[in-house]
């Protein structure tokens, strides 16, 4: 039997070699500081056993002895600082060229701002031998991560909050993603963040983050994340920069609520991923990707900006900010796979139906009657995932709205002579009995409910109101004026508010 775990026909799988027809084994010596690289095709999957050692995905350590498996495409590293043993059904190349030194050095700078902040928190003593020490008012880092395109700023962003998680000290920093094109823990299109008290796990794309609660069942071991989000609706931040900027800041202030309660959360600091047009200078992203990265600077509080490989940017960032917060160039690394624009709408499938039903991946050949990890979690949990019900409401049930000039009738049907200006973030009423309404297979945000207090209301509201959901229209039908509804778990949509963006989804 080998090691991780497989026998065939009875005879020994010898380690280090191939083995039956049903599944290749092959076993592996990771030097210290090396990384075992992986590129998933479509349709494959991967398992990995660590027989021994140490070793860590993005920042998460392995079991050793669990069996890991991952999918969907899956592009990721198994990484070893101390050396180790793995096994693996399929290989791909090791490097030994990986910046995780010097992912490791920002690492330990924030820790130390996380440790001094804590200190004056708890009114402990500045120790004698650390001169930054003497800062009456040491702050946690809130960390603004810049990149271009495919730099590796979503696996440093996870790497630093996972290294932060296990230090032993019960940090709970926050994360929180303001890529709208990244599903993170929930679909594509919204902008959010969570506090992280378990490492985040890797296996698939169609869960970057890890689980979260609102998409698992109670029992999962990462489901403590309770992601707090706010729908944009979609992938490109140039469709509507001053909605992003909005939901930018509305995702600072309840970060801030959050910190104003809990000390300690505030003290573990956090760390924000963004999407790359933030760092594009070229093209029409040119004009609002400053004032987007200013809203994230001014909302997250930010007072350090890491930039991932890339020379002008990190030049751009020291003029404007140099004075305030600290920059820091990082490398990229080698392992970083080029995505491309069919990868990335492939994911966004993966994602929704990920939300919908919960994905388990099928092992590789040879390995199905084994217990096995996926993301972290027993797949014999997985599989009681979430079974979508799919329902049929009255078009009265659900008030749906869509954010701005995409509504707006076109000029053919105004009066003549009238001028229709609609604002970028006016919420205006879709009809779904309109013909070419949008809905059909359209995926909604459904919002938490607005103020009770009448008084309180104010026209714009419901941009500022939290996800609490998303749901997939799947027929419209239009004489009956009823429409179904596909969502995870059962629940009523009697007087509930959701809006619209432009993702669609079919299964
Ligand atoms: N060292 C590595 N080895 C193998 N794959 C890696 C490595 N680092 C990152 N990847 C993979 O490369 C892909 C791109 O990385 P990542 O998502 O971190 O980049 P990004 O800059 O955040 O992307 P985006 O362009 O979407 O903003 C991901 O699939 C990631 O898992």
């Amino acid at each position: 039997m080998s090691a991780l775990g497989l026998e065939h026909e009875g005879k020994p799988n010898p380690l280090g070699s191939e083995g039956s027809s049903a599944v290749h084994v092959r076993q592996w010596q990771l030097e210290p500081e090396t990384e075992y690289r992986f590129e998933l095709d479509p349709g494959n999957s991967l398992a990995i056993k660590l027989v021994d050692g140490q070793a860590e995905i993005f920042g998460a350590e392995l079991a050793e002895g669990s069996i890991y498996v991952f999918g969907m495409e899956c592009k990721a590293a198994v990484y070893t600082w101390q050396g180790c043993t793995i096994e693996m059904t399929s290989t791909e190349y090791i490097s030994e060229e990986t910046p995780m030194n010097a992912y490791a050095n920002v690492h330990l700078a924030l820790e130390q701002m996380r440790v001094r902040a804590l200190r004056v928190i708890h009114g402990s003593p500045p120790s004698d031998d650390d001169e930054a020490d003497m800062d009456p008012n040491p702050e946690p880092p809130r960390v603004l991560v810049l990149g271009p395109e495919n730099s590796g700023k979503t696996t440093v962003s996870k790497i630093l909050v996972n290294y932060a998680v296990r230090m032993g000290q019960d940090w709970n920093p926050i994360f929180a993603n303001v890529d709208p094109g990244e599903g993170g823990w929930a679909v594509p299109g919204v902008i959010s963040a969570a506090s992280i008290t378990a490492p985040l796990q890797t296996s698939s794309p169609a869960a970057t983050l890890g689980s979260a609660a609102t998409s698992a069942p109670v029992h999962l071991v990462s489901n403590e994340l309770l992601p707090l989000s706010y729908w944009y609706g979609h992938a490109e931040t140039r469709r509507n920069p001053l909605l992003m900027d909005r939901l930018i800041r509305n995702l600072g202030e309840n970060i801030a609520e959050r910190w104003d309660a809990d000390a300690e959360c505030r003290a573990a600091g956090l760390i924000v991923d963004t999407p790359a047009s933030f760092a594009s200078s070229s093209g029409p992203q040119g004009d609002h990707r400053h004032a987007l990265i200013k809203a994230c600077v001014d909302a997250f509080r930010i007072n350090v900006i890491l930039v991932v490989g890339h020379e002008k940017l990190n030049v751009e960032m020291q003029r404007a900010y140099g004075n305030r917060i600290s920059i820091v160039k990082i490398p990229k690394s080698g392992g970083v796979v080029e995505l491309d624009s069919s990868y990335r709408e492939r994911v966004r499938k993966y994602q929704l139906q990920n939300y919908m039903y919960g994905k388990v991946i099928p092992p590789p050949p040879g390995l199905s009657a084994l217990p096995y990890l996926q993301g972290g979690e027993q797949t014999s949990d997985l599989t009681l995932n979430l079974a979508p019900s799919s329902s049929v409401i009255m078009f009265s049930d659900l008030v749906i709205y869509r954010i701005g000039e995409e509504t707006m009738a076109p000029t053919s049907a105004l009066p003549i002579g009238a001028a229709r200006v609609v604002s970028e973030m006016q919420p205006l009423i879709v009809d779904p009995a309109q013909p070419g309404s949008g809905l059909y297979n359209a995926v909604l945000a459904l919002l938490s409910p607005p103020n009770p207090d009448e008084s309180e209301r104010y026209d714009e509201e419901i941009l500022d109101l939290s996800v609490v959901g998303f749901l997939v229209i799947t027929a419209l039908d239009i004489p009956n004026k009823r429409m179904t509804v596909l969502a995870p778990g059962q629940g009523s949509f009697a007087g509930r508010t959701a809006i619209v963006g432009s993702f669609e989804w079919q299964e």
